[in-house]
């Protein structure tokens, strides 16, 4: 194994991308929209229903890269990284079909010890090169640590010392991850029982973005009144993985126009922690 420490500070071209209706569609039910009879969904799961314009789940961005040119890390072992870290900041409307670039750069390869961390920042932008949504990620490659690297910003972060204000309950069902590739996220990882038995996995494992789409959901729904041009941001830690037919808790606590959330499975396991997002208040605009 050998992490190619030279990519710190390497940055892809910027990449034409393209996105369909459809695959705006397809992204939302691989993320659960239209499963929960009390949630009209319709605007994100179909284009044609009448009085009803066809919207973008906010979180949306995080599967336009997929197309494009991706950093090598080196000569790793796939089965032993997993996703450690997302966050995403809309700064333009997004349309459900459209185009313009998609550029990243690895900023950081962190040594936590158990594993290496490695971390970019990645920019969506329109035709004309203006900004629609800024995301940063993290890589983490277990057993990858320990080779004296810098360990990295640590980050803190507190659950309010009340209830939550709101729990939302998701459900994924068992062909989840086999329903969610389908929106560019390939990796065996998540479909290939013999590659995640290799990367110490019972069976494959939810992709922490699909995850990241239900989590994205429930904070739109219940904090953001379903509307999308409310949703500015929201970040999020992997803690543990997540398996398909899971049933994802969601504990948000509403803050001034801060959300802070985490979400546990049905046994109480930590999956998504240190969640922040930031909705506009209504009427805002
Ligand atoms: C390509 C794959 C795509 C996917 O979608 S995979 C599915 C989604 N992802 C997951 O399911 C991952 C779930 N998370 C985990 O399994 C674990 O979580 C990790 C393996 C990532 C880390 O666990 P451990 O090795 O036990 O780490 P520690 O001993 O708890 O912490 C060591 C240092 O690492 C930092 N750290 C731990 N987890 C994360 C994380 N998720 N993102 C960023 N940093 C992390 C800690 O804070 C600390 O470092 P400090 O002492 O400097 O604070």
């Amino acid at each position: 194994m050998a992490l190619d420490f030279s990519i710190v500070g390497s940055a892809t071209e910027p990449h034409p991308v393209t996105w369909t209706s459809d695959q705006a569609l397809l992204y939302a039910v691989g993320v659960g929209a239209g499963t929960d009879e009390s949630i009209d969904e319709l605007a994100f799961t179909t284009e044609n229903t009448r009085s009803v314009p066809q919207s973008v789940l906010p979180t949306f961005p995080v599967v336009l890269g997929y197309g494009a040119p991706r950093l090598s890390y080196g000569d790793i072992d796939l089965t032993r990284m997993v996703h450690a870290f997302q966050s995403v900041e809309i700064t333009g409307p997004l349309a459900p079909e459209g185009s313009g670039f998609y550029s990243s750069t690895v900023t950081g390869i962190h040594d936590k010890g158990s594993g290496a961390l490695i971390t970019t920042e990645s920019l969506l932008t329109g035709p004309d090169g203006s900004p629609l949504a800024r995301m940063s990620g993290g890589a983490f490659l277990r057993g990858e640590g320990g080779f004296g690297g810098d360990r990295g910003p640590s980050t803190t972060w507190a659950a309010p010392d009340r209830e939550p204000d709101v729990v939302v309950e998701q459900r994924t069902v068992p062909w989840q991850a086999l329903l969610y590739r389908l929106s560019g996220d390939r990796n065996p990882l998540h479909s290939d029982p013999a590659f995640a038995v290799a990367g110490g996995f019972p069976r494959p494992i939810l992709h922490g973005l699909c995850t990241y789409g239900f989590v994205g959901r429930a904070i739109l729904h219940a904090a953001a009144g379903s509307d999308p041009a409310r949703f500015r941001s929201m970040s999020a830690r992997f803690s543990a993985p997540v398996l398909p037919g899971d049933t994802l808790s969601t504990a948000l606590w509403l803050e001034d126009g801060e959300v802070l959330f985490a979400t546990r499975t049905q046994d109480g396991t930590s999956v998504l922690s240190q969640g922040r997002a930031v909705v506009e208040p209504e009427g805002a605009r």
